[in-house]
C-alpha cells in the first residue's frame, strides 16, 4: 500500500484552518489538522514544500516509522511549526489506519475506557454580573464544567472575553491588537468572581479559570491560595512554563489544581512538570504535540504520576482535531476533561463530523476513522484571511505575555 498524493487545504470559514489530506492507492483517504493560529501559512509551507514530497510512495500503515522519519529526519527537532505538521500527518495516517480496519479510531487505541467525555465550555462577560449570568446559561445548556473569564474593572480588554456568548475568536486583526495588562487589578478581582459564582450556583458545577500566562510564580501562588475556598477544577497556565521548575513554587504554596500545556509540542516540554508532580492536568493536544502517536506517549508517562489529561480544544483547533481528540479521550485511561469551545456553523459545515454534545459530554462517533471529513468545494469559498493573536503590554508599555 502506498501514499499517492497529499495536499494542504487552507480555508477560513469564520477563522483560518490548515488541513492536510492524504490519498492512497487503495482509495482510502485521511485528514489531519495543521492549524497554527496566527502563523498558519508557515505550517502550510512546511507541509507542502518539505513534508509531502517525503510522503509519496511510503506505506501509510507505517505511521510510527513515518513519525520517526519526520521527527528525526528533519534534524531540526521540536517547535510548533514542525510538530503541528507532524501532528497533521500522524492524524491523517491514524484516520486511514482506522478506515482500513473498518473501526472507529478509539478501537485501535485499546477500545472504550468510558462511554462519554466530560467537557468544559467557555462562559465570559464584560463584568462580574455578565459573567455570572453567562455561567448560568452554560449550566442551562447542560454543561457540568465551565471556564469563567471576565472583564476586569480598569482593564480595557481582558483575555477570554468575547463579543457574543458562544464563540470566542482572539485572532481578530491582520496585525496584533494591543491590550494592556495590570496584575494587581486582576488579582483583586478574580477571587470576587469565583466567590459570587459559588454563592449563586452552589458546589456542584466544576469551575475552571485560565490565567493565560500572565502571572509570576509567586503571584500565581497568591491567586491559587485565594481561590482555594471556591474549589476550582483547575487554574490554567498560571505562569509561562519554559522553566518547568517555576511550577514548584506555585505547587508548594497552593492546593488549587494546576493545568498547563496547550502550547507544548513534545514530552520534553512537560517531563519535569509531570515527573515531579508539579501539575494535575496536562493540556497537550493531538494537533500541537505530535498527533496520536506522541500524545499517547505523554499520556502514558503522565499516568505514572497520576497526572490526568485535559486537552486544549479552542476554536483555532479545527473539528478534525476535536474528532481525533474525542477518540483519544474515549480511550485514554487517565482522562481528566476535554475543552470544548463550539465552532461556528460555517466551520461545522466545512468539516462534517459525527461527534455530538449531550448533557455536558461529547460522544465520539462510530464511523471508521476519526469521523471528520472536509467539504473541499465549500472550503474553497472561504479564502485565507491574515489574522494574528493580540499582544499584551503593561501600563508603562513593557511587553508582557498575552
Ligand atoms: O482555550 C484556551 O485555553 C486558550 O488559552 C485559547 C488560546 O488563547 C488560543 O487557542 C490561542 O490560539
Ligand atoms: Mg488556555
Amino acid at each position: 500500500m502506498k501514499i499517492t498524493a497529499a495536499r494542504v487545504i487552507v480555508c477560513s470559514p469564520g477563522r483560518n484552518f490548515v488541513t492536510l489530506l492524504i490519498e492512497t492507492d487503495q482509495g482510502v483517504t485521511g485528514i489531519g489538522d495543521a492549524t497554527l493560529n496566527g502563523r498558519e501559512l508557515s505550517v502550510a509551507s512546511y507541509l507542502t514544500d518539505h513534508v509531502i514530497p517525503n510522503l509519496i510512495g511510503r506505506d501509510p500503515r507505517q505511521s510510527e516509522d513515518i513519525w520517526q522519519f519526520l521527527y528525526r529526519g528533519a534534524y531540526w527537532r521540536r517547535g510548533p511549526v514542525t510538530m503541528s505538521a507532524i501532528s497533521a500527518v500522524d492524524t491523517a495516517l491514524w484516520d486511514i489506519k482506522a478506515k482500513l480496519a473498518g473501526m472507529p479510531l478509539y478501537q485501535l487505541l485499546g477500545g472504550k475506557s468510558r462511554e462519554r467525555v466530560l467537557v468544559y465550555g467557555h462562559a465570559n462577560g464584560n463584568t462580574l454580573e455578565e459573567t455570572v449570568d453567562a455561567v448560568g446559561q452554560y449550566i442551562a445548556m447542560g454543561y457540568k464544567a465551565i471556564r469563567a473569564q471576565s472583564g476586569i474593572p480598569g482593564i480595557a480588554k481582558a483575555y477570554g472575553v468575547a463579543r457574543g456568548t458562544l464563540h470566542y475568536e482572539p485572532a481578530d486583526a491582520a496585525l496584533p491588537t494591543e491590550t494592556v495588562w495590570d496584575t494587581p487589578k486582576y488579582l483583586r478581582f478574580v477571587p470576587k468572581l469565583f466567590e459570587k459564582l459559588r454563592e449563586t450556583y452552589g458546589d456542584e458545577p466544576e469551575l475552571l479559570h485560565d490565567v493565560h500566562h500572565r502571572l509570576t510564580p509567586n503571584e500565581a501562588a497568591q491567586l491559587g491560595k485565594s481561590l482555594e475556598p471556591y474549589r476550582l477544577f483547575w487554574m490554567e497556565d498560571a505562569t509561562p512554563a519554559e522553566n518547568q521548575q517555576a511550577f514548584r513554587l506555585i505547587r508548594e504554596r497552593t492546593t488549587t489544581p494546576l493545568a498547563v500545556g496547550e502550547i507544548f509540542n513534545t514530552i520534553w516540554d512537560c517531563k519535569e512538570l509531570i515527573e515531579n508532580q508539579l501539575i494535575d492536568y496536562i493540556r497537550t493536544t493531538v494537533l500541537r504535540a505530535g498527533g496520536i502517536t506522541h500524545l499517547r506517549r505523554i499520556a502514558d508517562f503522565a499516568a505514572l504520576y497520576q497526572v490526568r489529561t485535559g486537552s486544549h480544544g479552542a476554536t483555532d483547533l479545527s473539528p478534525v482535531t476535536m474528532g481525533a481528540a474525542l477518540h483519544f479521550d474515549t480511550w485514554v485511561p487517565n482522562f481528566g476533561i476535554q475543552e470544548y469551545m463550539r465552532h461556528s456553523e460555517e466551520t461545522d459545515a466545512v468539516f462534517p463530523h459525527d461527534y455530538r454534545f449531550e448533557a455536558g459530554h461529547l460522544y465520539c462517533g462510530e464511523s471508521p476513522g476519526h469521523g471528520v471529513t472536509i467539504d473541499e468545494e465549500l472550503a474553497a469559498k472561504y479564502p485565507y484571511k491574515p489574522a494574528q493573536l493580540p499582544i499584551a503590554r503593561l501600563e508603562d508599555g513593557t511587553m508582557w505575555n498575552w
